[in-house]
């Protein structure tokens, strides 16, 4: 379990955590989200020992990580989203790390294993790309077996096999009763991987509860329904708390009632349905919707494709320098 009792760090004038107390349960996998430079990575720094906090407290299984007297058996750590770019081997850089901590030579193969490395274990890690690097962090967070595991950002630069890993990874690792907590900026993957979440922003908590609460609580839920006769069951549903949007010609879009609720109107007035489908907002809205307002570091919006003179943007690159009227992205702030 993890424990955070009005965290604080200030860098200089900059507060970059601002007060915040939160409890990482184990046996579920919990989701650190929040957008550049809200705090993130700085939370995680100070749960690991590696930053001071300037106020507050952190504790990991009842204790500051640095008083653990076997701390890779209590928690493995993945903070850096890039290769460790060292002469050694992947398999002896697991070694040295392993030998330091009385760690089996036995547990760097089944390490190695896990992480998919046995084809690169020889090879010097220099010349890793990013998500071999990323493999060989979460091998060394996995090395002893601990009993919290907490993930910067795992499946940066990982291909969609090792996503799917980390995804079956955190998972089986939260069913065996132990603590995760993993930060990562694809919603997509977070709301398939996470039981329960964290959202902040500019340092403070936005949100906090298991990951359906949080987009229920951020989002609207609304009805799509499919009818013949559209136009006439829209009259019937509209009301003071019933607002409904033609989406296209026999398609409504219902806010503010229950596919039950539709349904009851539909059969009263004999009404035939072709479709009807309840629709919950996505973690990517309930973020966005979340955070809006703390938000730091803006993009400008983009033209569609196909506007500019040039056609379709050649990559996902920004454009810089703007090839039509867009400006280039700005920076609001300084990192
Ligand atoms: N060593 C440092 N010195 C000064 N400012 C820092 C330092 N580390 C972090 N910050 C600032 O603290 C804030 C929080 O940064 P942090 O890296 O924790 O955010 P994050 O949520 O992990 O962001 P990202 O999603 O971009 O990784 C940012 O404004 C950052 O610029």
């Amino acid at each position: 379990m993890i424990e955070a009792q009005s965290l604080t760090k200030r860098y200089g004038s900059k507060t970059a955590v601002d007060g915040i107390s939160f409890t990482v349960q184990p046996g579920k996998v919990t989701g650190f989200l929040g957008p550049n430079g809200a705090g993130k990575s700085t939370t995680m720094r100070m749960i690991m020992g590696l930053d001071r906090p300037t106020s507050g407290r952190v504790t990991v299984n009842g204790k500051p990580y640095a008083e653990h007297a076997s701390p890779l058996t209590e928690v493995g750590a993945l903070l850096e989203a890039k290769a460790v770019h060292t002469g050694r081997s992947a398999r002896n850089h697991l070694r040295a790390l392993a030998a330091t901590h009385g760690i089996s030579e036995k547990r760097v193969d089944e390490v190695v294993e896990m992480t998919g490395l046995q084809s690169v274990a020889k090879r010097r890690v220099g010349g890793f790309s990013l998500g071999m690097g990323q493999r060989l962090g979460i091998a060394a967070a996995l090395l002893g077996d601990p009993r919290t595991l907490i993930l910067d950002e795992p499946v940066n630069g990982l291909d969609p096999e090792g996503v799917l890993w980390v995804r079956n990874l955190v998972k089986y690792v939260a069913s065996q009763g132990r603590t995760v907590f993993l930060s990562s900026h694809l919603m997509s993957e977070m709301a398939v991987t996470a039981d329960h979440l964290i959202v902040i922003g500019r340092g403070r908590i936005v949100a906090e509860g298991p990951v359906q609460d949080v987009v229920a609580r951020a989002t609207s839920a609304s009805v799509r329904v499919r009818s013949p006769q559209a136009a006439r069951l829209a009259e019937l549903l509209t009301g003071p708390e019933v607002t409904v949007r033609p989406l296209e010609p026999g398609l409504l879009e219902v806010l503010g009632s229950s596919a039950p609720g539709v349904g009851e109107v539909a059969a009263a007035a004999g009404i035939t349905l072709h479709e009807l489908t309840p629709m919950t907002g996505s973690l990517e809205e309930a973020f966005m919707s979340l955070t809006q307002e703390t938000v730091e570091y803006h993009s400008t919006a983009l033209p569609s494709a196909g506007s500019g003179p040039g056609g379709p943007p050649p990559s996902a690159a920004p454009p810089a320098p703007a090839p039509t009227s867009a400006p280039a992205p700005t920076q609001e702030g300084a990192r």
